[in-house]
């Protein structure tokens, strides 16, 4: 007997305000997959995203869910320590945070550290992530997300800010870290990498729904084609 499907979409729109930018959308995921989103700038991938998290939220029970949002939502004024930290939050009662946020114990510390390391942020713990560049910023969010762990990660773009050679260890560290993964990527190769299931989005519909092992890059770059 093969496990329930995770979420499952049957024949669906998704829209924003009325006008549709996914038509007849049929997908399922399980448990273990990781499924990578392609598809030319705004074709729907982050839509897309939305509408399965909200499903993954909705089911009963709720998966423990971590969030790579496009816009990584850090707080600036905190440390990359703060940042990484609050990928558990809920965790912890408010009154544990305020005493993190104000004095964090060498626990607290030591729990992070190896996320950030990860991510190759180790000595930056206590810079403000204001002061951070695009890319440390971005394996801010990574490292929040690790930290965070959980049965399924949702990511949105996550190593568009990195160069070449990080991405591919970063995405590896997620796979290391969560059983089931959705991530929106713009790179065919890197989604034939670390995916094991591709779903292609062009002209308001899911025109490719395949394995990873019987694709090939020339495929997928056929989605980007004018
Ligand atoms: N919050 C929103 N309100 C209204 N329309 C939206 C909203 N978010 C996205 N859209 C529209 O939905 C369509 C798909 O956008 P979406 O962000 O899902 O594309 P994408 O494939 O993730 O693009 P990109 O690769 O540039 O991030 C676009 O036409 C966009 O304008």
């Amino acid at each position: 007997m093969t496990a329930a499907p995770l979420l499952r979409f049957e024949g669906e729109t998704l829209s924003w305000d009325g006008a549709a930018v996914l038509e007849g959308l049929n997908l399922s995921l399980a448990r273990g997959e990781r499924l990578v989103l392609l598809g030319r700038s705004g074709s729907g991938k982050s839509t897309l995203l939305n509408a399965i998290r909200l499903k993954l939220e909705a089911a009963r029970p709720a998966p423990r869910l971590a969030l790579v949002p496009q816009d990584p939502g850090l707080v600036p004024q905190l440390s990359v320590f703060h940042n990484v930290w609050m990928g558990g939050l809920d965790d912890h009662s408010a009154a544990y945070g305020l005493r993190v946020l104000l004095h964090p114990p060498a626990r607290e510390r030591a729990r992070v550290a190896p996320f950030v390391e990860r991510v190759g942020l180790a000595g930056l713990e206590r810079r403000r992530v204001a002061a951070l560049s695009g890319g440390q910023r971005q394996r801010t969010a990574l490292a929040r997300a690790l930290m965070r762990g959980g049965d399924a990660l949702i990511a949105d773009e996550p190593v568009s800010a990195v160069d070449p050679r990080q991405s591919g260890d970063l995405l590896d560290a997620l796979a290391q870290r969560f059983p089931t993964m959705v991530l929106a990527l713009h790179d065919p190769e890197r989604a034939l990498a670390i995916g094991t299931r591709i779903i292609g989005i062009r002209g308001g519909h899911v025109t490719l729904d395949r394995p990873t092992r019987d694709l090939t890059p020339s495929e997928l770059h056929a989605l980007y084609a004018a």
